[in-house]
């Protein structure tokens, strides 16, 4: 389980006062807010690339706290599809997640049929649209075998169809008993995989439940 504990988040203005989470495996969590109210912040600071005075951010399994090494090996977060270098290939980035994060025996070849990137991976990031850049970003998370996953923003770019097998790709991770945190302002994308969905207001994170098989109550 990912616990934030009383974590304030400060840019050049408060965030977040004193924000806790409790993200479990086996389960989605979306997070929703307005622009510019401090979803990608959040993320980059559960992730570490950030770090806040005030707070805590840890991630326990069987009342053992994982050191920062486990940490690094059980979590996985590309940000957006800018940090992908032009000049590499999907398949290179593919390659290099599985080397550094090793926790999936699942072939990189399979998650690139599910995507459909067989035709373009081993080509230049730099002439992929924006739809197939998400899906290798997307394809990342599968290859680390990570058991948490954040994601921000990640229906960027999908087509309808891509939408689909995101959704697909999501539950099986579930299924598989990953824990996924993603943003995103597609409102029903979120409503569609996720079993509870956090919003930020007003400096606040408010959890809530996601019924299903209701109109979004
Ligand atoms: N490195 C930084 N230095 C100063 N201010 C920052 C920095 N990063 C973010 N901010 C500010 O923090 C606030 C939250 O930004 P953030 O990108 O986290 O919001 P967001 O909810 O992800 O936005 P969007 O929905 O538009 O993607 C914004 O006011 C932004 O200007």
């Amino acid at each position: 389980m990912l616990v934030v504990s009383d974590i304030q988040l400060k840019t050049k203005e408060t965030l977040l006062y004193g924000a806790n989470m409790q993200l479990r495996k086996g389960t989605i969590y979306g997070l929703s807010a307005r622009n510019g109210s401090g979803k990608t912040t959040l993320l980059r600071t559960i992730s570490g690339l950030r770090s806040e005075p005030l707070g805590s951010i840890a991630i326990q399994e069987n009342d053992h706290l994982l050191s920062a090494l486990e940490v690094k090996k059980q979590l996985f977060y590309f940000e957006t599809v800018e940090w992908l270098d032009p000049n590499l290939s999907g398949w290179d980035y593919l390659r290099f997640t599985q080397d550094a994060w090793n926790q999936s025996d699942r072939p990189i070849e399979e998650i690139v049929s599910f995507w459909e990137m067989d035709s373009y991976i081993k080509t230049p990031i730099k002439k992929y649209s924006l739809g197939m850049k998400q899906k290798v970003l997307l394809a990342m998370y599968g290859v680390s075998g990570a058991s948490y996953w954040l994601l921000d923003e990640p229906t960027i770019g999908l087509d309808t169809n891509s939408l689909k097998k995101f959704q697909t790709y999501l539950l099986d991770a579930k299924t598989d008993g990953a824990c996924i945190l993603f943003s995103s302002h597609q409102n029903d994308s979120l409503y569609a995989v996720c079993d509870y969905m956090y919003e930020m207001e007003d400096g606040s994170l408010l959890l809530s439940m996601i019924k299903k098989g209701d109109d979004k109550g």
